[in-house]
């Protein structure tokens, strides 16, 4: 059950508990009045009254409950009525101190009737639902146990009294306990909740330091994938990349699409490592690498193979289209205006261009695109040679 449903629940019963107190406040009220004018009348009447009232305490001493409660009132109301006839037929002297008591023991029933009920539904929601609530913590189930004796310790007085004074003292006593009961608890509950909520606010504060360790966890994972799969100079997918392309060409090739293997290689590139220095080298596979991914943006999927071999795979391209965009390729390296040590270098670049066949396996299809590249090398390199 969530807190804030809790919470109500809470709230609810303790609303309950004060309307009842206040229930107890107004029969408490009614009982000392009554003790009053039945005092009056006891010394009015005599013999005949102290006797009526004899037989109603040892009539409640035979019904240790609650609901004796009620044959007392109704015993009470008999002595009322006999009162009353013998008030009229004496002249009616007491009479509106009859009519009076007779008043204030029909709204004490009424009264002890709701105090009754109430305390009945109190009683089966502390030990249902909030003890149900709470899990077994056995707070209101304590609450509930202590105002059950205090109510019994008060039936067994009530019928033990032998006059209303002491009633109304045992009363009064037995009152003052159930609210001290009642603020206890509600104290306890303030102490839980307060607890329970620092708990839960904790653990918030811990599941949000999770979550924010597994979302740095997870971007240092993804960018170590990243670097997995990238080469470091040129910024292009590395040959681990190209690896698991070719795997998923593979698999769409089997499934009917074109699909071409391209191995480009720059010519004589170890003569500019020597002529400019490793630095210009570098460059040079940098300046390379970066114009065949942009002029295959979109159409085929460019990696360094290694040293200064580019590997590209062309999609939903036929063999004779690869061979086209190859030659291109060639025409734009040898076109690059670079520069080393203040002097214009001219970059060629050697291609061998294979169709993936369905039935072949992708280390196949390379071994072919490379076999093509040297023969673009042996028939004079800047061309490219399709096999
Ligand atoms: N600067 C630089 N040089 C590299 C790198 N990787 C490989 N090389 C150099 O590339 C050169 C390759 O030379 P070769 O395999 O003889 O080929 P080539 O000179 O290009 O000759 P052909 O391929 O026959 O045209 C070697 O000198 C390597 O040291 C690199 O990352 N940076």
């Amino acid at each position: 059950m969530d807190e804030g449903v809790w919470e109500r629940k809470y709230h609810l019963a303790l609303e309950r508990m004060e309307s009842d107190e206040r229930e107890f406040r107004a029969v408490e009220e009614v009982l000392r009045r009554l003790s009053l004018r039945l005092a009056a009348l006891v010394t009015a009447p005599g013999a005949e009254v102290a006797a009526l009232l004899e037989r109603l305490t040892a009539e409640l001493r035979g019904k240790p409950s609650p609901a004796s409660i009620e044959p007392m009132l109704d015993a009470l109301a008999g002595v009322v009525t006999r009162l009353d006839d013998d008030s009229q037929t004496e002249g009616g002297e007491d009479a509106a101190t009859v009519e009076a008591l007779r008043a204030d023991i029909a709204r004490l029933q009424e009264l002890l009737a709701t105090v009754s009920a109430r305390l009945g539904d109190v009683t089966r929601f502390l030990a249902g639902e909030l003890e149900a609530a709470r899990s077994g913590q056995g707070g209101s189930h304590e609450l509930d146990a202590r105002v059950r004796e205090e109510m019994r310790a008060l039936g067994e007085k009530t019928l033990a009294a032998s006059d209303l004074a002491s009633l109304q003292a045992e009363v009064n006593a037995r009152l003052s306990l159930i609210d001290r009961h009642f603020s206890e608890y509600r104290e306890r509950e303030d102490a839980r909740l307060a607890a329970y909520r620092h708990r839960a606010e904790r653990m918030r504060d811990r599941v949000e330091e999770l979550e924010s360790q597994t979302t740095s966890l997870q971007d240092s994972l993804r960018r170590e994938h990243e670097l997995a799969l990238t080469d470091g100079l040129t910024g292009l997918p590395n040959r681990l990349a190209y690896e698991r392309r070719m795997a998923e060409v593979e698999s769409e090739v089997r499934r009917g699409a074109v699909a071409c293997v391209g191995a480009f290689d720059i010519d004589h590139f170890k003569s500019i490592n020597d002529a400019y220095g490793h630095a210009a080298g570098d460059a040079v596979l940098r300046i390379v690498g970066q114009t065949l991914a942009r002029e295959l943006e979109g159409r085929a999927f460019v990696a360094r193979y290694g040293g200064e071999e580019f590997v590209v795979v062309f999609h939903d391209t036929a063999p004779a289209d690869a061979e086209m965009l190859s030659q291109r390729l060639c025409l734009t390296v040898e076109a690059l205006a670079f520069h080393a040590s203040s002097r214009p270098v001219t970059i060629t670049m050697s291609g061998g261009i294979t169709r993936f066949d369905a039935h072949e396996e992708a280390t196949d299809a390379f071994d072919r695109a490379d076999r093509a590249l040297y023969a673009a090398k042996r028939a004079g390199r800047n061309r490219c040679v399709l096999l």
